[in-house]
């Protein structure tokens, strides 16, 4: 279907900001152009029928690892953004890692756009890196139209030489004063380096490289301690923050007191540290190996109380993959030797449905709050991206309620098929995803406009005077 033709999706339930109503939606120039009760269609194109089915706004995933360049074969745009559409996202940011090199200079920036262009399936952002002996290059960078900056208070791993480094507490001040002097905005990976190398060092000092004894070497207090320190940071250097894959309701309290002080700060959890524990991760492996690690059952519906009271700005997939081989427990450093990072941009709408809407009966407009709306608005996307409202790009996911199936490894449509959420069942499906009025991913047709998204850059929302929001070609 032409982008630029006027269309119809009929009889929808339409997740709009304070209810869901059945709805027609008409689409033109890829925007939605009316939404009401009953649109004629006489003018129309194509009718999409809809009827029983859920039509929300695209999944927008501020925090993947596609990990290009040079690591194109832990994962790519092209297959990445295929897990993501498949999952019902319209519209992600790539992180500055573990492609090498990192996105922390105007070059590797550059070199990025070149290498996504055309290759990705939704619209995508890109994030800039702050790391040590790059300082430099932060100006540059959010010139060029990078989502905000990201970096690490624990090492972030990785492979090569020129890899993306953690940043010490001097390093991390200069860095906010930067940065807030741009009127940007930094995230941060938060885990107290002193204590969790300390911990693994201690662990394998005593032959312990079990799942269970990786959980010891992570634990709440470092999440907190990290922080902790990060906001005394923010208070004194007035930089905006947003915390990445926040793991513990303890850390949640902490960035809500924040906030109530007038802290300029948010934080996003992820699906995983809201429907696994630390029994699936070792149930499961190293598939289910990230850090933060996963916590107590006790824990995550201490998470999931406080996702309801609002004390959770957003949900991030934080997919992280990797090859297969670097899944496994290793001979020497068992669990330990094993990748971090879990590999589930493709379940994230889906599991928020099943554990948020049909089993803790969250109503849908607050799930796509934590979905699209404020991940978009958090970033600079909020005036074309993540809701469904008049004049809004047509990011549209149709999902089929009541299609109960089990994942397979076969589904996923990212590069190495490794999920934690492999033999899951879940309740609904995504039936379609539509980007800017065009139809992207079908459950019976898969990827149907591969290399259709395009480069967002954001609105800077703490610069005044700069320009808008636009759409690269
Ligand atoms: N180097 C990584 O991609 N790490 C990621 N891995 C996780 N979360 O386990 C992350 O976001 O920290
Ligand atoms: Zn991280
Ligand atoms: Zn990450």
């Amino acid at each position: 279907m032409d982008a630029h033709e006027e269309w119809i999706i009929r009889g929808g339930n339409v997740v709009l900001e304070d209810e869901v109503a059945k709805m027609d939606i008409a689409i033109r120039d890829g925007k939605i152009a009316e939404i009401k009760d009953c649109i004629s269609g006489m003018s129309a194109s194509k009718i999409v029928e809809a009827d029983g089915q859920i039509v929300m706004a695209g999944v927008v995933d501020i925090h993947v690892h596609l990990n290009e360049p040079n690591f194109g074969h832990w994962e790519g745009f092209e297959t990445g953004s295929a897990a993501l559409a498949a999952g019902g996202c319209t519209a992600y940011a790539d992180m500055p890692l573990n492609g090498n090199p990192p996105t922390v200079t105007l070059d590797a920036l550059r070199h990025k756009e070149r290498l996504a262009q055309g290759r990705s399936a939704v619209d995508y952002a890109l994030w800039g890196g702050l790391v040590p002996g790059r300082m430099d290059q932060l100006r540059a960078l959010a010139d060029a139209g990078v989502i905000a900056f990201k970096a690490f208070m624990s090492n972030p791993g990785g492979e090569g030489e020129g890899r993306f480094r953690e940043v010490g507490a001097d390093e991390l001040r200069e860095g906010m004063r930067h940065i807030a002097g741009l009127g940007g905005l930094l995230a941060l990976h938060a885990e107290s380096d002193e204590m969790t190398s300390r911990l693994t060092a201690e662990a394998l000092a005593a032959g312990r490289t079990d799942a269970a004894a990786y959980a010891l070497t992570r634990p709440v207090e470092a999440e907190f301690e990290a922080v902790a320190s990060a906001l005394a940071l923010a208070e004194e250097t007035e930089c905006p923050l947003h915390f990445v894959h926040i793991s513990s309701p303890e850390a949640v309290d902490l960035i809500q007191d924040a906030k109530l002080r007038g802290l300029d700060v948010t934080l996003e959890t992820c699906p995983h540290y809201l429907t696994l524990s630390e029994e699936d991760m070792i149930r499961i492996g190293p598939a289910a190996k990230c850090a933060p690690p996963l916590r107590s059952a006790f824990l995550i519906e201490g998470m999931w109380e406080r996702l309801k009271a609002g004390a959770i700005d957003f949900i991030a997939s934080d997919h992280s993959p990797c090859p297969e081989a670097m899944k496994a427990v290793t001979e020497g450093d068992g669990f330990f030797g094993a990748w971090g990072g879990i590999a589930g941009a493709q379940s994230t709408l889906l599991l928020m449905l099943e554990e948020g809407w049909i089993k803790r009966g969250i109503p849908l407009p607050q799930l796509s709050k934590l979905l699209s709306e404020r991940p978009a608005g958090r970033f600079g996307l909020g005036r074309r991206k993540g809701k469904i409202q008049v004049g809004m790009d047509a990011d549209l996911v149709l999902i089929q309620p009541s299609s109960p199936h089990v994942l397979r490894r076969e589904d996923l449509l990212q590069r190495h098929r490794h999920s934690p959420y492999i033999g899951r069942i879940f309740s609904c499906s995504v039936a379609a995803t539509y980007c800017r009025g065009r139809l992207v991913y079908t459950s019976e047709g898969g990827i149907v406009s591969p290399g259709a998204g395009r480069r967002l850059t954001p609105l800077k929302p703490h610069t005044a005077g700069r320009s808008g929001e636009v759409v690269a070609p």
